[in-house]
């Protein structure tokens, strides 16, 4: 595993731009390297924050990007609910991800068959692969330690063999919902959270520092391979102890 990054900003203000860029930057990478770059998306405060960051870089070229979903609630892409729906009308019209290489979830199909189908669908991305290997997968963490639809104490924690599950008893709503598991989100090249808030500074302290963090889901999030970011702001960094980094205005990582 590669040391895990904790980065501080003062407030989203600052961190939104430095997670488009490192965004960008691993793109750029991976595109040179393998054509393409492959990224997962979750939802909460990062829909807004990389709405608003992606399309003001400058010159970001999108059409060898193939997004896919962490996680994704079991509603209509038109509920207000849904995470694809949201990214669609804030984010997919502003930047030039080919419509074909967005993977969304097939909402119609109950839960189960929703999960597996959405699992053959990365699939077919990552032929020749035991596990989808992302080039960055983006998540948020709950107030109670959950990412992806992974939840404290819920046994699909403990999913070996899928790379995408079902869950029909989210203790946050809505109830169904389809998300990776740990074994996929522990293969990406590159893992991100983004944590803003004072209500994440308990959490956090637990998850980054506290003994009991293998309880908390995001506590289970070690890439094998992979870098590991947690990008917060000062508010939920306030209990933290360890030392952190403090970037200094237009830094990259
Ligand atoms: O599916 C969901 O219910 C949300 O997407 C949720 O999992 C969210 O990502 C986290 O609670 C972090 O939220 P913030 O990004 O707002 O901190």
């Amino acid at each position: 595993m590669a040391a895990r990054r904790v980065v501080v900003f003062p407030s989203s203000a600052e961190l939104g731009p430095v997670l488009a860029e490192l965004v960008s930057s691993r793109a750029g990478k991976a595109i040179a390297s393998r054509g393409r770059f492959t990224l997962g998306l979750s939802g909460g405060s990062l829909v807004s924050m990389l709405s608003k960051e992606l399309p003001a870089l400058p010159n970001l070229d999108c059409s060898k990007w193939v997004v896919g979903f962490c996680d994704e609630r079991l509603v209509p892409s038109n509920d207000p609910e849904s995470t694809y729906g949201l990214y669609k009308n804030q984010l997919f019209t502003k930047i030039n991800i080919p419509e074909t290489a967005i993977l969304s979830i097939d909402s119609s199909l109950p839960v189960n068959e929703c999960a597996e189908d959405y699992a053959r669908k990365l699939k077919e991305v990552f032929p020749g692969n035991d596990k989808p290997v992302f080039d960055m997968l983006l998540l948020g963490m709950g107030p109670d330690g959950h990412t992806c639809s992974l939840f404290p104490g819920h046994p699909l924690l403990e999913e070996t063999a899928r790379i995408v599950a079902p869950i029909s008893d989210s203790p946050k709503p809505p109830p169904q919902r389809v998300t990776m598991t740990l074994p996929v989100v522990n293969s990406a090249r590159c893992v991100v959270f983004v944590s803003t808030g004072g209500s994440k500074a308990p959490v956090l302290k637990e998850v980054l520092e506290g003994r009991e963090g293998p309880a908390f889901p995001a506590a289970r999030v070690l890439p094998t391979e992979g870098e590991l970011f947690w990008l917060i702001d000062g508010p939920a960094a306030a209990d933290l102890t360890i030392t952190v980094e403090k970037p200094g205005s237009g830094a990259r990582l």
